[in-house]
């Protein structure tokens, strides 16, 4: 039995075309509705057949769903959540994608209020945007996180966690404040550091661009490969998750000071025993198979 028939899809970029393609693989009699504010992203959602039906309004794409999946940036949530309000069903549940928690379920009950609201985030994704980049495969073996707020119909709950699993992901579910402050170290930081390090290669003088490129080591292009994720996204990552983004980035800063330091003074010891310790973090993320050697903030268990 499938958890919900009729789904609709908002925001038909990389996630929400990877969420209608996975539907599409592994729920095939799911009726597939979709929505863009972007007309050329609907133009493509069309041509390429992401959905059963892409209508031009989120109003009208959501008028017999079961289920709504909002796949938008998390800063542009609460405003089309307000945009299909009027023509939700009341038995419909709403459920989100965004990269943090706590913003978009205070956004959701502010513009949905009464409608049952059961808040995700699949931790997967590529530095890709656009509704031509989205796959299939995309949330294989890979957390997905829900958030729903106190209180939510645990019958609600376990349809959203059933409508992941169909679509290859594992469950996880922890208040939005902790997801906030857990993915602001694993998952915020490093695209932070990746956008300075990049930044800051690009600004040198005394080193070229064409230096940059050839010379590249590997730490240097996975670095590249996060920092070309989708601005507009991680903006709204930042400005949304701020506190726990500021908190960690004031111990990152202490730490990174205290580096600085030993190098000064030359204590190879405390460089050492730092290196001595990450290295057992990766390892112990290699045996517990969480890692195929792709550059992949994002993975989950394979
Ligand atoms: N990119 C990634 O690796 C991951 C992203 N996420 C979350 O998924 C969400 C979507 O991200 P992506 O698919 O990567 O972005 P994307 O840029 O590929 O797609 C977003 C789409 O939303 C549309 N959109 C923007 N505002 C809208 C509005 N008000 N109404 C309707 N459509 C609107 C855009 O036109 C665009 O087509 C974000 O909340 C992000 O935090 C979650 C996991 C991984
Ligand atoms: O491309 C990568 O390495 C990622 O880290 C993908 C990603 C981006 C944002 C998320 O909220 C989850 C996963």
């Amino acid at each position: 039995m499938l958890p919900f028939a009729r789904v609709t899809v908002i925001g038909l970029g990389l996630i929400g075309s990877s969420v209608t393609r996975a539907v599409r693989a592994r729920m095939p009699t799911v009726r597939l509705t979709g929505y863009d504010a972007d007309p050329s992203v609907r133009d493509t959602a069309r041509a390429i057949e992401l959905c059963d039906d892409v209508t031009d309004t989120a109003g009208a794409s959501v008028i017999d769903a079961d289920l709504v999946v909002l796949c938008v940036p998390v800063g542009a949530m609460g405003a089309v959540a307000a945009e299909l309000a009027a023509d939700l069903p009341a038995d419909a549940i709403v459920t989100d994608v965004g990269s943090c928690k706590a913003s978009v379920v205070e956004a959701l009950q502010a513009a949905l209020p009464g409608t049952t609201i059961v808040p995700a985030h699949p931790v997967a994704g590529t530095e890709q945007s656009g509704p031509e980049a989205g796959f299939a495969t995309l949330f294989n073996h890979r957390w997905c996180i829900l958030t729903p707020p106190e209180g939510t119909d645990p019958v609600a709950i376990e349809r959203v966690a059933s409508f992941w699993r169909n679509l290859g992901a594992e469950i996880e579910t922890m208040a939005p404040e902790h997801h906030d402050r857990v993915l602001a170290v694993t998952s915020h930081l490093p695209h932070l550091i990746a956008y300075t390090i990049v930044g800051t290669a690009s600004d040198l003088e005394e080193v070229t661009r064409s230096e940059v490129i050839k010379y590249s080591a590997g730490g240097f292009r996975d670095f590249t490969r996060i920092a070309a994720s989708d601005p507009t996204m991680w903006r709204d990552v930042f400005l949304s998750n701020r506190e726990a983004v500021l908190d960690m980035l004031q111990r990152f800063s202490e730490d990174l000071s205290a580096l600085q330091r030993a190098i000064r003074w030359g204590k190879g010891d405390e460089l050492f025993e730092l290196f001595e310790r990450t290295r057992a973090v990766r390892r112990s993320i290699v045996e517990e198979g969480q890692d195929d050697a792709a550059p992949d903030f994002g993975r989950s268990h394979e």
